[in-house]
């Protein structure tokens, strides 16, 4: 089973505990790298630190949570070998594995619910990357 590190702001803190705990009973070996309080957070770092435990190889895949998971993905995004996306529904949560070989989904706690965060959350670590024609887009990517 994969691993996978968490990491979330203030904002989702309690939805990035759901997902930790429904992953965790799927099997998946989970590192909640924080924080752990509500205190308020800037996402930066959180979304980097998570970014980088996955291109160092501390973790298979990422989840990260913010408001709204836009400026959480775009700070994982900066770091080198991290492909991210923010999903809000499964199809897309399942074509980023698929053709983007995405290997962090990012998550708005104030745009969805927790049904819907989990349901998009099975559809990303669900699914393998296809390759094929889609390797060679990755790749252009990576540059
Ligand atoms: O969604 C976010 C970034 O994209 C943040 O969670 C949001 O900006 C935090 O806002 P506030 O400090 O007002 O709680």
């Amino acid at each position: 089973m994969p691993r996978v590190v968490l990491s979330s702001d203030h904002a989702a803190i309690d939805l990035r505990r759901t997902i930790a705990a429904h992953i965790e009973a799927k099997g998946y070996d989970v590192t909640d790298i924080g924080p752990q309080t509500t205190e308020s957070t800037h996402y930066p770092k959180h979304g980097q630190a998570a970014a980088e435990a996955v291109v160092n190889g501390e973790a298979d895949l990422g989840i990260i949570l913010c408001g709204t998971g836009q400026g959480i993905m775009m700070a994982a995004n900066k770091v080198k070998g991290i492909r991210c996306g923010v999903c809000s529904d499964t199809f897309s949560a399942a074509m980023i594995r698929a053709h983007n070989n995405a290997n962090m989904l990012s998550l708005g706690a104030r745009v969805i619910g927790e049904g819907l965060a989990l349901e998009i959350v099975d559809a990303f670590l669900g699914t393998e990357f296809e390759g094929g024609r889609h390797a060679t887009r990755v790749d252009m990517i990576e540059g």
